[in-house]
């Protein structure tokens, strides 16, 4: 008969959701005794994953079969950790872990079945999403993404691999269910501040922010630098960055702004491609928050917000370039105390793509002085390593990269995003205070100069 021991699915109240079976079997003849096993869904670097039909339930899952790892490996960790991970989080887009078997030489996972594969499976018979699908797709991981760092969880593997498609789908089926997995890598932090900051480069190249591969280190907003690079590789079937040589690819990553030169580019609104370059600013300080991107307009389908760059923010924050450029500082806008404090810190040399349209939340925000486009100080809280790891790409359908880009058609493109109406400066609602390019908040109310003169 099956010895089951309950072992420690519970721990504190206060991170723990829910309750998962964590069982310890004889042995895995046991395991077949519960779970009817079917054919294999696929294979990663820590196990086979198979459809398996609960017998007295007759419900499908799927089970990840992992070698038990010896104790103490860098791999038991990723294991234990995983597990830990998922017994802790409860949402519509992230695996749902139903239980775990262990016996001497094996750990099975169990969780639900996700009939549709991965989204770089259903991107290579796609070719590409359109913005409908896409905007679905980037809504759900968003949540779950928001979800994670309420809970002070970094993903740092966030990838079309690691993004299942519950169901099967219909191909005019524009609702794709998502469910995030493999959370190997996740790592919980230990809140706010400087706690929050990680230090080990890891995940997959391709995908990986570009703060993980300097030596200053970095936060969740790695996550949010996935994200974009999984919208752009839905929106156009490529990765945003294509270099071959791992060298190469690396210098690319940290130094390059996001470019659109493929055609199909010309049929994705302005909206996607500001948000987008929003996603992947190379300087953290500067990326939007998980939680502004769900509060984007090209979300949440605001249209009266408009998409393209050239708003009122960022002119005034060219005037305030300008006039900083021009005038000493000494200038009389500083008040009495002002004048009294220590000069303007030498702000760290800004990337060229570096702006204020798209800035995370505070705390991934340096020490300002009063103009919102000083540039990020950000890399003294900054500490880290090296890349370890890289990842493949989606070779197999490249389109002409020398093209350069073309305007998006005035009428709807047939990605079926209406253009956005840009109302006149005096149109614009002053209350919500947006960038309007992004639709965020600016940085604080005293970062914006209280007229252009
Ligand atoms: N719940 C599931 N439902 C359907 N298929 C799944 C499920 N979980 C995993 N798979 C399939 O099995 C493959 C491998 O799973 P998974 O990524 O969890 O393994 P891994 O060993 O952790 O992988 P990695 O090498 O990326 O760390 C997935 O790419 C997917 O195709």
């Amino acid at each position: 008969m099956i010895e089951m021991n309950l072992m420690s699915a519970r721990t504190s109240k206060e991170t723990l959701k829910r309750d998962v079976l964590d069982i310890r079997l004889e042995n895995d003849t046991d395991l077949r005794e519960i779970y009817e096993f079917g054919m294999k869904l696929g294979q990663g670097s820590f196990g086979v994953v198979y459809e398996a039909t609960h017998i007295e339930t007759q419900t499908k899952w799927a089970i990840k079969e992992v070698c038990r790892p010896a104790a103490g490996s860098s791999k038991v960790v990723m294991v234990d950790n995983e597990i830990e991970i998922l017994k802790q989080v409860n949402h519509a887009h992230i695996i749902h872990l139903q239980a775990v078997y262990r016996t001497a030489t094996m750990i099975y996972l169990v969780t639900e079945l996700c009939k549709g594969g991965d989204l770089r499976q259903l991107l290579q018979r796609k070719k590409f999403f359109t913005e409908d699908e896409t905007r679905n797709i980037i809504c759900s991981l968003a949540d779950a993404v928001v979800y994670l760092h309420k809970r002070v969880t970094v993903h740092r593997d966030l990838k079309l691999e690691n993004i299942l498609v519950k169901n099967s789908l219909n191909e005019d089926d524009s609702s794709i269910d998502i469910k995030v997995t493999d959370f190997g890598l996740s790592v919980k932090t230990g809140g706010a501040g400087i706690e929050n900051i990680m230090t080990e480069a890891c995940g997959t190249l391709m995908y990986m922010a570009p703060e993980m591969m300097s030596d200053r280190g970095y936060s969740q907003m790695c996550d949010v630098w996935s994200i974009g690079v999984v919208m752009y590789m839905l929106l156009c079937g490529e990765p945003p960055f294509t270099s071959k040589r791992k060298a190469l690819l690396l210098k690319e990553i940290m130094n390059t702004e996001v470019r659109f030169p493929q055609p199909i580019w010309a049929t994705v609104s302005d909206a996607a491609k500001n948000l987008l370059t929003c996603l992947l600013k190379v300087d953290p300080a500067y990326r939007m928050s998980a939680n502004q991107l769900l509060e984007n307009p090209w979300i949440t389908g605001d249209t009266n917000v408009p998409a393209v760059p050239s708003n009122i923010f960022e002119m005034m924050c060219r005037h305030r370039e300008e006039k900083e450029r021009t005038q000493p500082l000494a200038v009389s806008s500083l008040t009495s105390s002002e004048d009294t404090l220590e000069p303007f810190p030498i702000p760290p040399a800004v990337s060229p793509e570096t702006n204020s349209n798209c800035s995370s939340d505070a705390k991934h925000r340096p020490e300002t002085n009063s103009s919102s486009c000083a540039s990020s100080a950000s890399s003294k809280l900054y500490h880290g390593t090296k890349a370890n790891k890289s990842g493949g790409s989606l070779q197999d359908k490249r389109m002409n990269n020398s093209d350069t880009p073309k305007q998006p058609p005035a009428t709807q493109s047939h990605a079926g995003v209406k253009p956005s109406i840009q109302p006149s400066i005096k149109q614009r609602r002053p209350q919500d205070k947006k960038d309007f390019s992004t639709g965020q908040k600016p940085p604080t109310d005293s970062s914006f100069p209280e007229t252009m003169g």
